[in-house]
């Protein structure tokens, strides 16, 4: 089975939902028109990293969010990796958590994952709470798992998700420019070492403390990399075929292989 992926590579609007949400409104409708499965969005691309005034601007409990991804979802009849919003609690405390939203081509939420590891160099442990779920769904019958940028970071959690079967990997990012060389190193070891497609969506642009570096990038089970984007705004697309991943898991049987009472 085959699953056109597209990945919209975008700048994003700093603290302005309503010019973002109009953004991800025409992206996803040109991602549609050209034949795509699945849409993945990046990080945060609602407010970007405006942490300071996410008091006025985060959603609360990711419902605007998600009633515009549901909608895109069913009028494009496309399955969103909705990235991850400002999401925050309507009871008290009031908490905002990174969140990411993943909604099938029927308008249905199939996953809320909040970032399980909060990235300091960008204060987001001074804003946000961190999450502490796993971040497996199912999307178009395909075991997958979604997580958010610094997470990619943490081989074990990604670990825990390949051995929970996951084949496709959804990473969404604001990862800026100086660290781009790591976010690909990381991105294709995570897939080498998980035999799993990894499907990597980044923004582009600045915000007032940052420069993001973009190469969205669609790296295969075997570590091939299938499609890679520069550092302008695109969306990026590439044809993943699933049958892989149980083949190169079959070529390197790593999982059966692996000395789990040694580690
Ligand atoms: N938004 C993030 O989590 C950025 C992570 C990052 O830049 C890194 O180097 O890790």
């Amino acid at each position: 089975m085959t699953l056109n992926v597209a990945l919209i590579q975008m700048d994003i609007a700093y603290g302005n939902p309503q010019v973002n949400g109009e953004k991800v409104k025409t992206k996803v409708g040109q991602a549609a028109t050209n034949e795509a499965d699945v849409v993945v969005l990046p990080e945060l691309w609602t407010t970007g990293y405006d942490l300071q005034r996410l008091d006025t601007i985060a959603d609360t409990e990711g419902r605007d969010s998600l009633d515009l991804l549901a909608d895109l979802a069913k009028a494009y009849n496309v399955h969103v990796v909705g990235g991850s919003i400002a999401n925050q609690s309507e009871k008290q405390p009031l908490e905002v958590k990174n969140t990411m939203l993943v909604v099938n081509a029927a308008g249905e939420k199939v996953k809320a994952y909040s970032k399980a590891h909060l990235f300091r160099l960008m204060d987001e442990e001074k804003y946000l709470v961190e999450g502490n779920e796993n971040g497996w769904f199912s999307l178009a019958g395909v075991p997958s798992a979604g997580l958010i940028c610094y997470d990619i970071r943490f081989p074990e959690w990604v670990r825990m998700h390949a051995l929970g079967e996951m084949k496709v990997l959804y990473v969404v990012a604001e990862w800026p420019k100086p660290r781009i060389d790591h976010w690909r190193a990381l991105l294709i070891s995570r897939a080498i070492e998980n035999q799993c497609y990894v499907v990597a969506c980044n923004r582009v642009g600045a915000d007032p403390n940052n420069t993001f570096g973009g190469h969205s990038i669609v790296v295969g089970p075997w570590g091939e990399i299938l499609a890679e984007a520069g550092e302008e705004e695109t969306i990026l697309y590439s044809e993943i075929d699933i049958d892989q991943v149980d083949k190169v898991r079959t070529t390197i049987p790593i999982f059966s292989d692996r000395r789990s009472e040694l580690y």
